[in-house]
This record gives C-alpha cells, sequence and structure tokens, in this order.
C-alpha cells in the first residue's frame, strides 16, 4: 500500500494533457456487451475502474485487449454469468452490467455496486426503468436479480434527474421491442458519448444530451470503433489546481463548454482564464475573491469538482458557502481540510468556508475520490509536506496524477507505507 507526499509551494507551470472521461469509459464498456462484433475503444484512460471493468467483462467470457489507450473488446463469446460479488462492489459503474446485460440476454444477476461513499445513492429509478421495458426486479441477498421474457419500449418518466439511470435504460432499451422516451434524463456530456458509440453499434436514439431521450429498439448491434470524450472533472481538477498555484499552465484536449459552470466561478474569483477550441491556459492571480457556489446537474456546477473547489475557497478573502444538492454528505474533506487548519464549518448540505487562510501540510486520508483530489489542492497550496493515505480511492479517477503535477513542477511522489502505518490507515 501506497501513500502520497505532497511539499506544497511550488508553482505550477507548463502544459498537461487531459485523459479520457472516467464516467464515459465506466459505462462504454459495459456498452460493448450489446454488440455481436468486436469494439475498440480509443483513448481510455489508465485508472482502476478501467482495469476493474476489463477483468469483470472478461469474467463473463469477453475478450479484452489493451493496446496503449486503446480497448479492444470481443463480446461474441460472452454469457451471462451472475455477478453477485467480487469485483463489482470495487465500484459504482458496475451498475452498467444490469442494463448491458438485460440488453443482449435479457437477464443478469449484479452485486448492487460500490463507488464513493457519499450518503445514500439508491438506484431505485435504474429499476424503476428496467421494470417499465418488461423486466422482472429483485432484490436477493444484497444482488438485483433481473429477468425479461421480453424488452418492450416504454415511456418512462425519471422522478429524480439521474446519470446512471439515463445510461442504464438506455442500454437495456436499445434493443428493446419498439420506442422508449425517456423523461427527464440527465444531460451530462458522458451521455452523448455513450448515446454515440451505441448510436455507431447500430442504435436509434435522438436527444441525447436534453432532457427527452428518444430510442426505438434494434434487433441486433455490432461492433465499432469509439473515440472517448476528454474528462470534465479531470481537466476541471487541475484548473483549480492551476488556480491555485499557476503562474501559467495550459490545459490541452479540454471541452470548456463541459466545464462553462466552473470557469464562470473562478473568473468570479479573480482568476484569468484563457479558453479556445480544446485548451485552457490558467494564470493564479492575487488576491482571490470568495464565491458560493452551489452544485446542479450538468449544466450546473459539478458536484464531482465540489470538493477540490472547497480546497481553493480556503484561499480566498471573505466567506464562501458551499452547497451540495445532490449529495447533501459530501463533505468527508472538510475534516481533513480542518487538520490543515482551514477554517470551515458544515451546516446542514453547505460548508461555510472563511479565507484567506495559510494551510499546513498534515496526514490526512482520502475517504473518497475527489476527496483525494481536494487534499491534493490542499497539499500543493499548504506549508511543507502533506501526506495522503487512501490513494485506491484517487487511482479509481485520475490517471498518472504523480507524473502530470511533477511535470508542472510540484514536489509529489508516492512511497510505500510501513506495515505500522497500514495497520493505523485500516484501523483509522
Ligand atoms: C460512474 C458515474 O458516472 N458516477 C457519477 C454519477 O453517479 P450516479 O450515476 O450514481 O449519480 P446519479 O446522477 O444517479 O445521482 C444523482 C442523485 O440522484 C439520486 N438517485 C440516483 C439514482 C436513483 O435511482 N435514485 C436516486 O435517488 C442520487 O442519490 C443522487 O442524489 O453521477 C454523479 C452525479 O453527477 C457523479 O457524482 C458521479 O461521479
Ligand atoms: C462519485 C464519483 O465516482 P463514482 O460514481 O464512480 O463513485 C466521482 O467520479 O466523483
Amino acid at each position: 500500500m501506497e501513500k502520497l507526499l505532497v511539499e506544497g509551494g511550488h508553482s505550477l507551470n507548463g502544459r498537461l494533457r487531459v485523459s479520457g472521461a472516467k464516467n464515459s469509459a465506466v459505462a462504454l464498456l459495459p456498452a460493448a456487451i450489446l454488440a455481436e462484433s468486436p469494439v475498440t475503444i480509443e483513448g481510455l484512460p489508465n485508472i482502476s475502474d478501467v482495469d476493474t471493468l476489463g477483468q469483470l467483462l472478461e469474467e463473463i467470457g469477453g475478450t479484452v485487449q489493451k493496446q496503449g489507450q486503446d480497448v479492444y473488446i470481443d463480446p461474441s463469446r460472452m454469457i451471462s454469468m451472475p455477478l453477485p460479488n467480487g469485483k463489482v462492489k470495487k465500484l459504482r459503474a458496475s451498475y452498467y452490467f444490469m442494463g448491458a446485460m438485460l440488453g443482449r440476454f435479457k437477464k443478469a444477476v449484479i452485486g448492487l455496486p460500490g463507488g464513493c461513499h457519499l450518503g445514500p445513492r439508491p438506484i431505485d429509478q435504474h429499476i424503476k426503468g428496467f421494470e417499465a421495458l418488461g423486466a422482472e426486479v429483485t432484490n436477493e441477498q444484497g444482488a438485483i436479480y433481473l429477468r425479461a421474457q421480453e424488452l418492450r419500449g416504454a415511456r418512462i418518466y425519471l422522478d429524480v434527474v439521474s446519470v446512471g439511470a439515463t445510461i442504464n435504460i438506455m442500454l437495456a432499451a436499445v434493443k428493446a421491442k419498439g420506442k422508449t422516451i425517456i423523461e427527464n434524463a440527465a444531460k451530462e456530456p458522458e451521455i452523448i458519448d455513450v448515446a454515440t458509440l451505441l448510436t455507431s453499434m447500430g442504435a436509434k436514439i435522438k436527444g441525447a444530451g436534453t432532457d427527452v431521450i428518444r430510442i426505438e429498439g434494434v434487433e441486433s448491434l455490432s461492433g465499432c470503433r469509439h473515440t472517448i470524450i476528454p474528462d470534465r472533472i479531470e481537466a476541471g481538477t487541475y484548473t483549480i489546481m492551476a488556480a491555485a498555484k499557476g503562474e501559467e499552465v495550459l490545459i490541452d484536449n479540454v471541452i470548456p463548454q463541459h466545464l462553462e459552470s466552473l470557469l464562470a466561478k473562478l473568473r468570479e474569483m479573480g482568476v484569468t482564464i484563457e479558453s479556445s477550441n480544446d485548451q485552457l491556459i490558467v494564470r493564479r492571480s492575487n488576491p482571490l475573491k470568495s464565491v458560493d457556489i452551489k452544485t446542479l446537474v450538468h449544466p450546473g456546477f459539478p458536484t464531482d469538482l465540489q470538493q477540490p473547489f472547497t480546497s481553493l475557497l480556503t484561499q480566498a478573502s471573505g466567506t464562501g458557502v458551499v452547497t451540495d444538492t445532490i449529495y447533501q454528505a459530501r463533505f468527508k474533506h472538510i475534516d481533513e481540510l480542518r487538520r490543515m487548519n482551514a477554517d470551515i464549518k458544515v451546516e446542514g448540505s453547505s460548508a461555510i468556508v472563511n479565507g484567506p487562510i495559510v494551510l499546513e501540510g498534515a496526514k490526512v486520508k482520502a475517504s473518497d475520490l475527489r476527496a483525494g483530489a481536494a487534499l491534493v489542492v490542499a497539499g500543493l497550496l499548504a506549508n511543507g509536506v502533506t501526506e495522503i493515505t487512501g490513494l485506491d480511492h484517487i487511482d479509481r479517477g485520475y490517471e498518472n496524477i504523480v507524473e502530470k503535477l511533477q511535470e508542472l513542477g510540484a514536489n509529489i511522489w508516492r512511497e510505500k507505507m510501513t506495515e505500522a502505518e497500514i495497520e493505523q490507515f485500516q484501523n483509522s
């Protein structure tokens, strides 16, 4: 087991390239189950969630070959193997095996998913969608059993705008008989990316990226090549880091329109950002002004950037209020930031951040993926060295984070933990 060490105070300078989007990757891989011939996905990020999904695809009989950042998946020999336990628990997106296997085999057994602990993360809207399409769904000892004689198109209104439910229903509906309409659908760019892959496979989907998605079921889907979109959350995280410590940082392979809510808030704080087709140039300015943020569904401020943004707010003068309307308890990073001297209190679904504060390096623990990113932002800003444990969370979503930051001039490195440290970590 390793820990991450960050010596704060170094300016960031230079250029970095954003990887393929984690939240697309984790849906594109299961989507390949629906094809009858090989699918190649270009530009997948080298992160543990992608590895885990590759292993799950192999468990059900798929051939998965990595060629650099391209992944070739041959789904022709896949079978509807039950996956009640094991790797499905390691990540959230294993829930996409439900929609994809239901679409292809009309049956699936999948354990309840893992992923970041952000408070309750029910999947009732996924199940409501599968049932509307004609599946019988039961929960038996923590695994979801799905079976259908046939899937029939349906009109499905989501009670809650959900990324996962929107994609999962799309996956099941592309091979259902007749027309499916998903109303109150989520509009995140990753949904468009998945719809683009499915369309290249032969699916008929209209409206992805709006709140009404229309799908006309088809008999069969075939393989194709698809290039993944850039990771807007990774791009946003580095943009926040550059706002914190960047003399001049050029971020390549970005779709700036995916990040408008973040860029607007950073500009309000006084950060200088130039944006062009697929690049951002970010320069820190002094002093930074506090702002309030409220997380919302896309195109609102993404909940996945709330935690790293909170670390930046500790450097701004005044009081900033961070309200998470998607995950009202997504504040596990706050106690750790307090250990580093941050002046933050949590009231209900808001964190109230007073700044500017001089952060001090400390031993802290990443409780989830973006909490980890928040601690790296804080570490870059702090006096002395910050030691971050819980790296398995960070490795789920950030490709080569150490190398990318070293390239920009940060003093950041990994170290093996001692037996005593591992024991202390496991008991904490
Ligand atoms: C793998 C992946 O893509 N993860 C992203 C996805 O998670 P995920 O797909 O799990 O998140 P959802 O969009 O489904 O969740 C949004 C809200 O709806 C609620 N809800 C969701 C489904 C449901 O059946 N019932 C229900 O009540 C959730 O508790 C949450 O409050 O979108 C989140 C919100 O942008 C991001 O933080 C995650 O990074
Ligand atoms: C919450 C996240 O991931 P997951 O849904 O995979 O747990 C995230 O990417 O910030």
